[in-house]
């Protein structure tokens, strides 16, 4: 456990009272890696534990608990909100709120604040990256270099196809998605998408039935929210209307997809291949994934970048400094 304490002065010079924040150590590395900003919620407490076995592991008073900061990797759940009394806001550091239970946090009064678009741009790159990778084999490639020995470099036994003129199916096309679909023009990409609702002002197709679209594209982007509609949204029959040559990536979350019949379909040569930054059962990975060229897999790590952390600071001390101090 790591623990950060400090004294700070708010704007107006006015001494504050010490406030608890629990979070996961990640989202507290932004702080520690960010001297200037000033510490103005402190003390704050970062553990690995899930929140309610870090209170009594750690002898923490619940009812001094007013804050979580937490990230998707961290569930906030009915039982946690129902064993912290003083707990008034919640602060996610992402876009995804599918690891907070939002009803109860309406019914205590508990406000909920997520990083929003925030990501976008970051989590778009992260879904180009994967799709690349998959289609050029870079990942594999890379294997095979750094297990190679000179008279065997140039055999490499895969071929690779390229992105440009292929159809892609986006389902999701939120911030995150409109971001993925702008670099996807650029490579002369078709588009299209399904989503909950027709989106009045986008002029790429629309298909309310995501086996339709799965059957038109070469390549499915998941890039959308989970929650209990979209759950599994890609099983096995949209794998199927996929089809052989298809390839699906994933920068939203694992149980969008149905990873038993994931590994299924990749195993039969149902689909050709797929890119994941997110699994259903994380941070179980399945083994049968690991063991496939023809998969790229990301420790759901699209938003670890620079930018974001930084961003991230700024908001998440921002979020709590308005709702708690002023
Ligand atoms: O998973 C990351 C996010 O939801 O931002």
């Amino acid at each position: 456990m790591a623990a950060m304490e400090g004294e700070h002065k708010h704007n107006d010079n006015k001494e504050l009272e010490p406030l608890l924040v629990y979070g996961p150590p990640l989202v507290f590395q932004l702080f520690e890696s960010n001297n200037s900003h000033k510490y103005h919620f402190l003390k704050a407490f970062s553990s690995h534990l899930p929140l309610l076995q870090f209170l009594t592991t750690q002898n923490v008073e619940p009812s001094s608990i007013r804050a979580i900061l937490c990230n998707p990797h961290q569930k906030v759940t009915a039982d946690v909100i129902k064993t912290l009394p003083s707990l008034s806001i919640v602060v996610t550091t992402s876009i995804g709120m599918d690891h907070i239970d939002l009803p109860e946090c309406h019914s205590r009064g508990v406000r909920v604040v997520s990083i929003g678009a925030m990501f976008a741009d970051d989590v778009a790159d992260m879904a180009m990256g994967l799709l690349i990778d998959v289609l050029c084999n870079i990942s594999a490639a890379d294997r095979y270099v750094r297990n190679s020995v000179p008279s065997k470099l140039w055999n490499l036994p895969l071929l690779g196809s390229k992105l440009g003129g292929k159809r892609v199916g986006i389902v999701g096309l939120g911030r995150i998605g409109g971001e993925v679909a702008k670099r996807l023009e650029a490579f002369d990409c078709i588009i299209m998408y399904h989503s909950r609702n027709k989106k009045p002002l986008v002029s790429y197709p629309f298909y309310s039935n995501i086996v339709e679209l799965a059957s038109n594209s070469d390549v499915l982007v998941l890039c959308c929210a989970l929650t209990e509609q979209t759950r599994h949204i890609v099983n096995k029959e949209v794998m199927l209307a996929l089809g052989k040559e298809g390839v699906i990536v994933n920068v939203g979350r694992g149980a969008l997809i149905n990873e038993n019949e994931l590994v299924q379909c990749l195993t039969k040569g149902e689909i050709k291949g797929a890119g994941l930054d997110v699994f259903e059962n994380e941070p179980n990975v399945s083994k049968e994934l690991i063991t496939m060229d023809n998969v790229v897999l990301s420790p759901h790590a699209a938003a670890l970048t620079s930018d974001c952390f930084y961003d991230t600071c700024d908001f998440v001390s921002k979020s709590l400094e308005e709702f708690l101090y002023k």
